[in-house]
């Protein structure tokens, strides 16, 4: 028998343990649970010499495929890398379980580069709500249309160099897309200064881009590398790159910043993003902590969201509307459709604007009265018609090459089972887009490139706005809007006025243009040659009479 003392520390004790023993029981019931399926990993490097270094996307969902599972896993050093390649295992993982699923994995690269304060790359922290939401609130979609003058004026202005230079088209399209943020965030216009950052942040873009899927560079894998000297054999050429990247960097956050501060001190006009956070740093809003929003600014926070949003819209834009230039270039029949649409809704008197355009629901305009009015088209038009078939063209584009395939990676805050498989806290969960976009059930024949799709069969436009183009839950792209509207005008624009046609050789020969994407994080295509043909003299008259602040 127990004494009384002994009892009661023994109950003590038990009562301690259990629980303990509980977790212990938990954690090897966990553990003992399998990963979810992928290629078997060899010793040390894991699965590194199975991830190709194109077209990963496809070899995931090939990986679906052939384990019978939309979700599977991978093992490079560091890191156990699951990928869904379901809309359903998105859903249940990015949305139902986003306390979970909305952390980002920690690349010792992107730090070293110093892009680890761009909100893409930052940690599921308080710091990042309050980021994501400065990014968040000028880019509703009731805010959107304040920036569409900005937007005009930007189309306008490329549509007049293209014109003249018919063969400059994708350079300009480009220009548009990546110049656009410039001018929405520091109220830039087109100058000198205004092209070397739309260039340094094309630079930092890509950079970026190439390091950060799992075993993309040695570094993320062993980050103990990063304390070996740099005069060592292999460890040179990634510090340089490191610092070359952090140079930039700084330049980006402070330079067009200190700009508009200097302008707004020397009582210089400038409507801009950045110009109205200074304005509520200047009225001292910062110390009053907005309980709403529980946006606390300070000077740095600001610079930084700021540069977030220019790297971020830049080169998703312009990787979205080269895509959109190179798929009319190899769908003539979908360019002559849009255009019968365009001519038939807006007529060939105006560029079309934001108020031609589709929404879920609307019908695609009868052209049945229309028939052999070819002068008149347009004219009889009811006053509702919209765009639906553009509307169909730009998600189609969205959707038939997806730009950024396997969206931006996601990390487990803990850890977690999914269908009796084991996540591990820190495990890189990927949502593989390209997959879900190319699902032969929701669209059959993928790989064509099919905008009727979108459009049902009694002529209105469906309610798929494909948005696994923009990433999930949480985390997912909080300037959707925006950049719906920049393809949106970009492409309706050149539609209503320009031919895409095949560039031709010094033979007078056309030259062939095929799909072939530059791999990396954001996919842009590979350089390619066409040009932008005016319609007629008409669309000539109507591009030259545009004011280029219209
Ligand atoms: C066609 C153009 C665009 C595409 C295809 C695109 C796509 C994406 C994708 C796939 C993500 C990752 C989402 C995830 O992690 O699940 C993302 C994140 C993000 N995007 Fe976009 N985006 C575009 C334009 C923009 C624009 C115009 C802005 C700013 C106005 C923007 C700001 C951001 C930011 C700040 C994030 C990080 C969100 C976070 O980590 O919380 N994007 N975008």
């Amino acid at each position: 028998m127990l004494d009384p003392m002994s009892a009661l520390v023994s109950s003590v004790l038990l009562a301690l343990a259990l629980p303990l023993i509980q977790i212990y029981r938990h954690l090897r019931t966990l553990q003992s649970l399998p990963y979810p399926p992928g290629p078997p990993g060899r010793l040390v490097i894991g699965n590194v010499l199975d991830i190709p270094n194109t077209q990963r996307y496809r070899v995931f969902a090939s990986w679906a495929k052939q384990y019978d599972n939309a979700v599977v896993s991978f093992q490079v050093p560091g890191f156990c890398t699951v990928v869904l390649n379901s809309l359903e295992a998105t859903k249940d993982i990015f949305e139902k379980r986003s306390g979970i699923y909305s952390d980002r994995p920690q690349i010792e690269m992107i730090t070293l580069m110093g892009q680890n304060f761009a909100v893409p790359a930052m940690r599921y922290s308080k710091e990042w709500r309050i980021n994501r939401s400065m990014v968040i609130q000028p880019f509703r979609p009731k805010i959107v249309p304040l920036y569409h003058p900005v937007l005009r004026s930007s189309v306008t202005a490329m549509l007049k160099v293209v014109l003249d230079r018919p063969g400059s088209v994708v350079d300009e399209v480009k220009r548009y897309a990546g110049t656009l943020p410039i001018k929405i965030v520091y109220g830039r216009d087109m100058d000198g200064k205004t092209d070397h950052h739309f260039k340094i942040g094309e630079e930092v873009a890509a950079m970026g881009g190439s390091v950060v899927f799992p075993g993309a560079i040695m570094v993320t894998m062993f980050p103990f590398l990063k304390h070996f000297p740099k005069w060592l054999p292999g460890i040179r050429g990634f510090k340089t790159f490191a610092e070359k990247s952090r140079k930039m960097c700084h330049e980006l956050i402070n330079d067009l910043y200190d700009d508009v501060k200097r302008d707004m001190e020397a009582g210089v006009s400038n409507t801009s993003l950045a110009a109205d956070f200074i304005r509520r740093i200047n009225a001292k809003e910062e110390e009053e902590r907005d309980e709403r929003s529980s946006i606390y600014l300070d000077e740095q926070r600001i610079k930084e969201v700021m540069t977030t949003i220019h790297l971020a819209a830049a080169d998703t834009s312009e990787a979205s509307i080269s895509v959109a230039i190179l798929t009319l270039l190899l769908h003539p029949d979908v360019q002559a459709r849009a255009k019968v649409e365009i001519d038939a809704v807006v007529g060939r008197e105006r560029l079309p604007d934001f108020g031609d355009r589709a929404s879920p629901g609307d019908r695609v305009y009868s052209l049945a009265n229309q028939h052999n009015k070819d002068e008149t088209i347009g004219d009889d038009r009811s006053d509702n018609a919209k765009l639906v078939y553009v509307e169909a063209v730009c998600r189609e584009l969205l959707r038939w090459i997806v730009v950024l395939p396997l969206g931006v990676p996601h990390a487990a805050f803990k850890d977690d089972v999914y269908e009796g498989m084991f996540i591990p806290k820190g495990a890189i969960i990927v949502g593989n887009a390209w997959a879900i976009l190319h699902d032969p059930v929701r669209y059959p024949n993928p790989e064509e490139f099919r905008p009727e799709r979108f459009i049902t069969e009694d002529g209105r436009l469906n309610d798929d706005i494909v948005l696994p183009a923009f990433g999930f839950g949480r985390r997912s792209c909080p300037g959707r809007h925006l950049a719906n509207s920049t393809i949106w005008l970009a492409v309706v624009s050149m539609l209503s006025v320009f031919d895409i046609v095949k560039a031709k050789d010094e033979n007078g020969d056309e030259i062939d243009v095929a799909v072939e994407m530059e791999e990396s994080t954001i996919c842009h295509p590979k350089p390619f040659k066409c040009e932008a043909r005016v319609r007629d003299n008409r669309a000539a008259a109507l591009i030259r009479s545009l004011g280029s602040d219209k």
